[in-house]
């Protein structure tokens, strides 16, 4: 196993795009801890998957080092990183059983017949496919079919790390759940190494210790996932992250206070004020957003209401911006409504990124 450095990555498919300016990943400059399980989340096109084609050797960035440990390995192929891989499509022999699917890899490197026996029992205890270990693959569920992939990466000594590229995309949606805290607890057992490409938050946060948000080539968060519901360090984190996404409300500063259409917000204690001329915002989660009755915060206007099993979500329009408000079960909605903002709840950004500083 080993420590995943990327040193100042930067990436673009051909030297004309590279002229252009045009790169799939603009700079990314970051660690992955030995053993640690990590999430690559982003939107469609965000650079995940270049990103992780590099990190297997598929890809050779166009600029930058990647080591693991301390070996440079930025020129080397996916065999010589021993990486392992599980993709949206599960890479297994269907006319090999479910055993011999998972000694394969050991027979390649020449691992010694008993010692293939145990580790291969071991496996299949561990995925819970003992009782079909003789089975061909030909006849398994789509899940089962990912196990073994998986399994064909876990059972090996030398792996440095797996990697994996939206692994669900194929299973039943009553399965994902399953798989993926089996996912979990497999991490947990082996503690490898792990990089989970997705798009889908879910995944990513009941997956991952850390999370590594992606937007447009660029990580612009690397966080449990408290700190990026709690401290979205970008405006992106924070409505890409959370459902619904938080508020960004433009806002003026006036020393320690903020001016939303003409009412005074108090800002956390400590906060630097934003450098002159920048672009300032207030992030708030729709679920400190409290509605009181007209005259006890600022107005806004209820434009629909939506009912999703116990809770209500409230998206009203604050003197033209557009605020949502998550209503706890039981509560009422005044008819005529202002909205305040929970104490120790608000963030601060400056040209869309977090003013830091909080005492
Ligand atoms: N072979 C390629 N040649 C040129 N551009 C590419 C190539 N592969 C990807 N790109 C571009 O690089 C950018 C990042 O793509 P990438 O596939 O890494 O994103 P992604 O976040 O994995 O998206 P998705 O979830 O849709 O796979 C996109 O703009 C994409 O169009």
């Amino acid at each position: 196993m080993a420590r995943i450095r990327l040193d100042h990555i930067r990436h673009a498919y051909t030297p004309e795009l590279a002229r252009a300016g045009t790169y799939a990943l603009r700079e990314v400059d970051h660690t992955f801890e030995d053993g640690g399980a990590y999430a690559l989340l982003g939107p469609s096109g965000c650079g995940k998957t270049t990103l992780l084609n590099i990190i297997s050797g598929l890809l050779t960035p166009s600029e930058g080092e990647i080591r693991f440990g301390d070996r440079d390995v930025t020129t080397l192929s996916p065999e010589e990183r021993n990486i392992a891989q599980v993709f949206q499509f599960p890479v297994i022999y269907d006319t090999m059983t479910v055993a011999e699917n998972l000694a394969f890899p050991l027979r390649n490197r020449k691992v010694p017949k008993a010692e293939i026996e145990t580790r291969v029992a071991d496996m299949l205890r561990r995925l819970g496919l003992e009782a079909k270990a003789k089975r061909k693959a030909q006849g398994l569920t789509a899940d089962e079919k990912q196990k073994i992939s998986l399994g064909r990466g876990l059972v090996r000594s030398d792996v440095n790390a797996i990697l994996f590229d939206e692994p669900l995309t194929v299973i039943d949606p009553h399965m994902k759940w399953q798989l993926r805290s089996e996912l979990k607890e497999l991490h947990r057992q082996f503690r490898m190494t792990m990089v989970y490409v997705t798009h889908d938050q879910t995944e990513a946060l009941t997956f991952a210790e850390k999370v590594v948000v992606m937007t447009e080539g660029q990580v612009v968060q690397i966080g449990t996932p408290e700190e990026l519901f709690e401290r979205p360090r970008h405006t992106f984190v924070g409505y890409f992250i959370g459902s619904p996404g938080m508020n960004v409300l433009a806002c003026e500063l006036d020393g320690a206070e903020a001016v939303l259409a003409g009412a005074r917000v108090p800002l956390p204690a400590g906060l630097s004020p934003a450098r002159g001329g920048a672009r300032t915002e207030l992030g708030i989660r729709p679920e400190f957003v409290r509605l009181v009755p007209r005259g006890q915060g600022i107005p806004v206007r209820i434009a629909r209401v939506e009912d999703v099993g116990s809770e209500r979500i409230v998206r009203a329009e604050l003197n033209g911006q557009k605020i949502v408000s998550v209503l706890p079960e039981g509560e009422a909605l005044p008819a005529e409504a202002d909205v305040v903002f929970a104490p120790g709840a608000l963030n601060l950004y400056a040209d869309s990124w977090l003013v830091e500083g909080r005492a």
